[in-house]
């Protein structure tokens, strides 16, 4: 058995020992970790399993806790292709478990430590990825006698709870995809659920319908599992007597809410509530299967040829997303990679389980495996905790209600001022009294229902009460529906931004791919066409920015739809406040009523600001993603600027006069936006000369470079000087100078490095033998011709 703690880093890096650092704040160290965001690997583990009583040899080795080697030399023999390259390959992960690794070392080095990240905050994911019969269904689930990661993960999860003074809420879901429907495995009878993307600025994919339920204790979270453990589709096939024919993920979200000192600090003795809430997704994927191996038949093949696509779909994302951040990473083609997308880019801290068998009979589903994890290894995204933190909210609130205070007190000062004497009749002056107090108290006691107009207008207690009432509840719908159409129309606005910000992101893959083909692309090119094209990313733009465009023209549509309903629904409140006078007999009333309806039309303000503020927060990163793109475009075109003197300088190319004026424009404009932002105190980085020539400038060639530069610098003025001289009919003799004076003649390159020629009829050096002629230089292009 394997020794937990021998394990080296990978467990401990990122599991474990940061885990465990960061576990001691659920107490409140942590609130000082904050919101903050981390660039997180994704962690690849290996697990071996151990050979069957029928698999004899073996063509998978662990040498240690981080290597496998796997034997190719029987596949080389059999595949001429690879002859050439059969022999032993070595793999390195985070970690790697040998057959002998327990379930207990298997879950610590991989998962208690998320368990613990998701108490603070965070989210995780946990997959199991493989060949059928590697071992997946036995790490995730395991049986009684070896209870696997998600058993193990729920128990953590509730004895960590137990020991801290917090309140947590735990709920959990647990759904299958099987021949790519969604079925919820703790409520089987509901049928094929759907997914849905959140129209706001998340995108967050749900699925909807699906049955959340709360969990108190170990036991009620056990018995959920097992309970959802049996309506899984699992089947026997050739290759596993327990082959599981779905992919199962088990959601568990959990919410902690703790009181915080508010901003006057714990001694001011105010508080205000802060919630974390992270989640756990534990995930068995269904294994690979090649029809040849495991003789499927019938609904076995089907139900494999839909496995085998999600997680085609599923390799693809790892390599769009392995490959760095230019990749397009088309999630949409199945639903395992739609649920994962959060999990493989977004904020969430992920693990991947890969396993395999060590039998020879499986090296090629081995071997596959293996390369994806390999792949899976380079990929790497932002986490950040997820704090939603109310005090924000809490002030925007406090000034709308201060100024609705100041507004009741008027009121409440004029109503005892103006009170006619018919309206009151003869009823008791203290009973007046009374009523304007209880007005006050409700005013004051509660704060925020001053917003609520209920609390504000004491229709019971005046005489016109039915009018009042009626009317009351007339402005109270007209305003819900005035807030529910602002609250669609702001969704509405940020979807379509989003859409917005994602077709600009397909166009640019779209023009990449042009630019390198030096074509336009069509769209109604043919998936046979894409398919000759050898280029499926600039296929799968072209089809998202379709689906795009058709979600566009739907949401404007029905933005215009909900426009139109909103300015009914104002017509009619502003019909209503009008209609008010004639309605009541007492100035009092109106007065209430009409404050009322400044209520209401403070809040839909309010409304109105928050969609104003979300417009420009969107703008804000559309434009700050255009400046990140302006700055990759300028430092292409310096380091090409750079390469091309390079070889200019290394070919003896003289400058022409106009290149080097470019030249001075440039070190002038770079020189000025510099002073500017010097000025404005942010730290200027850009060169503040020509970009440097060498990637690895050694000193001299520095020295030598900027002296070349100012010399042809000094020489193209005293060229522009003689011909101003010469057009003046002044002859001069003006010698080309060096900045410290002496003449071009007798200046000496003592490091033997040449100067930059300034005369157009200067003729290269020859070119010394097995020195390369620099190919053509095709920045910025001369013309640019599309063709079909
Ligand atoms: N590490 C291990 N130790 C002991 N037995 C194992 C181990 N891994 C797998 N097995 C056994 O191998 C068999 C196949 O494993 P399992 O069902 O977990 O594979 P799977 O990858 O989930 O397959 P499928 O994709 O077809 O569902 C089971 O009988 C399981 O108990």
């Amino acid at each position: 058995m394997k020794d937990v703690s021998a394990i080296r880093p990978f467990s401990m890096s990122f599991c474990v020992s940061m885990s465990f650092h960061r576990m001691e704040g659920v107490d409140g160290a942590e609130e000082s970790d904050g919101s903050k965001t981390l660039e997180e690997k994704l962690v690849v583990a290996v697990r071996v399993r151990p050979l069957k009583p029928d698999e004899a040899e073996r063509c998978l080795h662990c040498v240690d806790d981080k290597t496998v080697i796997l034997d190719e030399t029987e596949l080389g023999r059999k595949d001429v292709l690879r002859q050439n390259r059969a022999g032993q390959r070595q793999f390195i992960y985070d970690v790697v478990f040998d057959e002998e690794s327990t379930q207990e070392t298997v879950y610590d080095a991989t998962t208690r430590g998320l368990v613990r990240d998701v108490l603070l905050g965070y989210n995780a994911t946990v997959f199991a990825y493989g060949a059928t019969g590697s071992g997946k269904t036995h790490t995730m689930v395991g049986d009684p006698s070896q209870p696997g990661i998600m058993v193990r993960a729920l128990n953590d999860l509730f004895l960590t709870i137990n020991n801290h003074g917090h309140k947590f809420t735990v709920t959990m879901s647990y759904l299958e995809i099987y021949n790519e429907n969604i079925r919820d495995l703790l409520n089987p009878s509901s049928g094929f659920l759907d997914l849905r993307e959140d129209t706001g600025r998340s995108r967050n994919i749900t699925v909807a319908g699906l049955t959340e339920v709360t969990a108190k204790s170990t036991q009620e979270v056990m018995q959920l599992l097992q309970r959802g453990n049996r309506e899984r589709s699992v089947e026997p096939t050739a290759a596993n007597k327990t082959s599981s024919r779905s992919h199962a993920l088990l959601s568990v979200t959990v919410r902690r809410t703790a009181p915080t000192p508010s901003n006057g600090g714990s001694g001011s003795g105010q508080y205000q509530t802060r919630t974390c809430q992270g989640k756990l997704y534990m995930l068995d994927l269904a294994g690979s299967e090649r029809a040849s191996q495991t003789k499927n038949r019938g609904k076995r093949l089907l139900e494999g040829a839909h496995i085998n696509r999600s997680l085609l779909a599923l390799g693809n994302c790892i390599n769009a997303l392995s490959g760095g951040g230019s990749r397009y990473v088309n999630y949409r083609d199945s639903k395992l990679t739609r649920l994962l997308r959060e999990a493989l880019s977004g904020n969430c801290r992920t693990v991947m389980i890969a396993h395999v068998s060590p039998a020879t009979g499986h090296r090629e589903e081995s071997r596959n495996t293996l390369i994806y994890a390999a792949r899976a290894s380079g990929i790497s995204h932002k986490v950040e905790r997820n704090v939603l933190d109310v005090s924000f909210h809490v002030s925007q609130y406090r000034s709308i209600i201060q100024d609705l205070r100041a507004e009741i007190s008027r009121l409440r000062a004029k109503m005892t001022e103006e009170r006619p004497a018919s309206a009151i009749g003869n009823e008791d002056q203290e009973e007046e009294e009374n009523k304007y107090a209880t007005i006050n108290d409700d005013n004051n006691n509660n704060d925020e229902q001053n917003n609520n107009n209920n609390e504000i207008t004491p229709n019971k207690q005046i005489r016109s009460g039915h009018t009042v009432k009626q009317l009351r509840e007339l402005i109270v719908s007209t305003f819900r529906e005035q807030m529910k159409l602002r609250r669609r129309l702001m969704d509405i606005d940020g979807h379509l931004l989003s859409l917005g910000v994602e077709a600009e992101r397909q166009h640019q893959i779209i023009s990449q791919w042009e630019s390198q083909h030096n074509r336009l692309y069509h769209r109604h090119t043919t998936g046979s066409d894409w398919m000759d094209n050898g280029d499926l990313n600039i296929h799968q733009a072209w089809s998202e920015l379709s689906y795009i465009e058709r979600e566009q023209e739907r949401y404007v549509a029905l933005r215009s739809a909900t426009v139109r309903d909103l300015d009914n629904c104002r017509q009619r409140a502003a019909l209503l406040e009008n209609e008010l006078p004639s309605k009541l007999d007492s100035d009092t009333e109106r007065e209430m009523l009409s404050l009322l309806c400044r209520v209401h039309e403070l809040e839909a303000d309010k409304m109105a600001l928050q969609g104003e503020r979300l417009v420009e927060n969107h703008e804000l990163r559309r434009r700050g993603e255009l400046l990140q793109r302006f700055h990759r475009q300028q430092k292409i075109c310096e380091d090409i600027i750079s390469r091309q003197r390079q070889l200019m300088e290394e070919s003896r190319i003289s400058l022409p006069g106009d290149l080097q004026d470019l030249y001075s424009q440039y070190q002038k404009e770079i020189h000025a936006t510099s002073l500017s932002l010097d000025t404005a105190g942010v730290p200027y980085t850009a060169y503040d000369v020509l970009p440097p020539v060498n990637k690895d400038p050694d000193p001299l060639f520095e020295t030598r470079l900027h002296t070349t530069t100012t010399q042809t610098q000094t020489a193209s003025s005293q060229e522009r000087e003689r011909e101003r001289h010469k057009r003046s009919g002044i002859e001069a003799d003006l010698t080309l100078r060096t900045p410290t004076g002496s003449s071009t003649a007798s200046y000496e390159w003592e490091s033997g490095f040449p100067p930059l020629h300034t005369s157009a009829n200067h003729k290269p050096a020859p070119l010394e033998s097995g020195m390369r002629i620099p190919p053509p230089v095709l920045f910025p292009p001369i013309t640019s011709s599309y063709h079909n």
